[in-house]
């Protein structure tokens, strides 16, 4: 028995028979051979599986252990480009989710479309003109926005002026069914639960408000731009035809510069995911049956009206009008003008490029988590991104976020020198980021935090400088030095490098600058990461090896 018990007890432990649970686990006195040897094989398959189980736990911990996660937050001003530059992260790091989310885009992508239509209207109109003629004193030179040109009068006040003005007015005539759909899409994309459908586009807006530096003063920088501080009036011109269909809810009210921002609580992009694809209509002919065969889809307006658009765009009279005004659309957010007939086709999908340079403003902080791939260096690291909103009135949410944030990607679309805010057009749009990077780089919640800048939008800013628009005449320290792209995006990031090296709480930081276009996917991609060890993978490098708290 004793013997037995010996054989029985785990090697390495003492057992005392006066232990109930050694006793409990005693052979019966009686046992038969047949018995002993059916035991003794049970009792080595429970092993078999509790020591299975140790190492899965153990393996588990391990995981665990090397398991890290590295926090990156995007930064920067309204239509900097933070969200364009996340869905190249989704693009790369989860094609397939992407790609099943392109479809929920195309309303957006409608919405962005008729905007551009609405803001073309609006500066034709004769009551614009009307407008203009009466504020002929204003400094034309001040009024430096293409994106926020903002025009409106009080309705009713034209008819002085129409014997000067080509008539428009059929363009308004077809064009009038997309003020309705454009309401209709506004309200089909904001929160179906909240019947404020535009309470994310009117938060309320101080002026005392500063570009954003929890516990810093801004100093006025070193840049000055010119028509900063300068208040730029602000007209409306209800976009409606008189014989449009709009009532006094719909958009007309609801001027240019008023952003659909979809609140983060809803989840617009499953809402809209599928469609009303049921596929196959006829298992034999493997036909779609599509969204193209509900009459009230959006597309049959667009359809309709896609040569009135086309018309209007290309009308050389409309071009100089929009020439005159400054307002230049194929800079602005949301442009796709250019290819209206196959946005307006019946079975348009969206494309990658499409959904890259759909425009959403965001509202709140909106995560992402990415896996590294297996096959990467960096498996096991966990990527998580935090896109937050950048108008001014978004920025206070900032802040709880730099207690574990690992990096920050800032980026500043250097080709808005030009521009002003939408939320406040007595402000420079780079002058805000200008003090916007510089909160961002003296915080010293953020001293360790490191620090990507991506001096954005320099497709735009190329086109901008070669359609013949001086710097100098925004800035005028740029003063009499070359107008050219490599001049001026060499002089922008020597001003930023300048603005970290002095303002740093941590001299010991390295600062990564990038001249980046975020809506081309494969030069963001050679960014982000490539086979090559660019900065931004020397950064994930140092950050998986060096930091124990990312560990968890
Ligand atoms: N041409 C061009 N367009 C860009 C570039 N980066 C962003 N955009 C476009 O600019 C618009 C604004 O970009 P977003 O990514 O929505 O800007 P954001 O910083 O997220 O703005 P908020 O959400 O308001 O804070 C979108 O229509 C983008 O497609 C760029 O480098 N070049
Ligand atoms: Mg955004």
């Amino acid at each position: 028995m004793n013997s037995q018990s010996a054989q029985l007890a785990p090697p390495g432990r003492r057992r005392s028979i006066s232990d109930p649970l050694s006793a409990a686990l005693l052979p019966p006195p009686n046992e038969s051979p047949e018995d002993r040897e059916k035991r003794l094989k049970a009792e080595a398959e429970a092993k078999k599986r509790s020591d299975n189980i140790d190492r899965m736990l153990r393996e588990g911990e391990r995981q665990n252990r090397r398991k890290k996660v590295v926090k990156v937050l995007l930064l920067g001003q309204s239509e900097s480009g933070k969200s364009t530059t996340l869905k190249q992260f989704q693009l790369l790091h989860a094609p397939a989710a992407f790609h099943a989310e392109r479809i929920a885009w195309r309303f957006v992508i409608y919405l962005n479309l008729l905007q551009s239509v609405r803001r073309i209207l609006e500066a034709i109109s004769p009551e614009a003109d009307a407008l203009a003629n009466g504020l002929d004193d204003l400094d034309e030179d001040d009024t430096g926005s293409t994106t926020s040109i903002i025009i409106s009068a009080p309705s009713g006040s034209s008819s002085s002026y129409g014997t000067q003005v080509p008539n428009y007015e059929s363009y308004r005539r077809r064009l009038s069914p997309l003020v309705d759909l454009e309401l209709r899409l506004i309200q089909q994309l904001s929160d179906p639960d909240d019947n404020d459908g535009f309470e994310a586009t009117h938060l309320p807006w101080s002026h005392q408000q500063q570009p954003w530096s929890p516990g810093g003063e801004i100093s006025p920088m070193s840049m000055n731009f010119y028509g900063s501080g300068q208040p730029i009036p602000k007209i409306n011109i209800p976009s409606g035809s008189r014989s449009s269909p709009a009532s006094p809810t719909s958009l007309a009210s609801m001027s240019s510069h008023q952003e659909l921002a979809v609140p983060t609580t809803f989840n617009w992009k499953k809402a809209f995911a599928l469609g009303k694809i049921q596929s196959p209509k006829n298992a034999h002919s493997g036909e779609l049956q599509g969204w193209w065969e509900d009459p009230d889809d959006p597309v049959h307006v667009l359809y309709r009206c896609a040569p009135a658009i086309t018309e209007l765009w290309r009308d050389p009279k409309v071009k100089q009008k929009l020439v005159e005004k400054r307002l230049r659309l194929e800079e602005s957010s949301g442009f796709y003008l250019d290819e209206i007939d196959r946005i307006t086709a019946k079975m348009y999908f969206p494309t990658d490029d499409d959904v890259l340079k759909a425009r959403l403003k965001t509202t709140g902080v909106v995560e992402h988590t990415f896996n590294m791939p297996k096959n990467s260096e960096f498996r096991g690291v966990e990527w998580k991104i935090y896109d937050v909103g950048g108008s001014r009135p978004q920025r206070h949410a900032w802040a709880p976020y730099f207690d574990d944030v690992n990096a920050i990607i800032f980026l500043a679309p250097i080709s808005a020198f030009d521009q002003v805010l939408a939320e406040d057009s007595s402000v420079n749009r780079l002058e805000d980021s200008m003090l916007l990077w510089k909160s961002v780089v003296s915080n010293r919640l953020l001293e360790n935090v490191n620090i990507i800048l991506f001096l954005n939008k320099c497709d735009l800013l190329k086109t901008k400088l070669e359609s013949g628009v001086r710097l100098s005449h925004h800035l005028p320290a740029y003063s009499n030095r070359p107008n050219d792209y490599e001049s001026v995006s060499k002089y922008f990031r020597n001003k930023f490098g300048a603005v970290h090296q002095s303002y740093t709480p941590n001299r010991g930081r390295e600062l990564y600058i990038h001249l980046t276009s975020v809506t081309d996917t494969r030069r963001t991609r050679v960014i982000i990461y490539n086979g090559e060890r660019p900065d931004f993978i020397r950064i994930v490098d140092i950050l998986t090896r060096s930091h124990a708290q990312f560990v968890i």
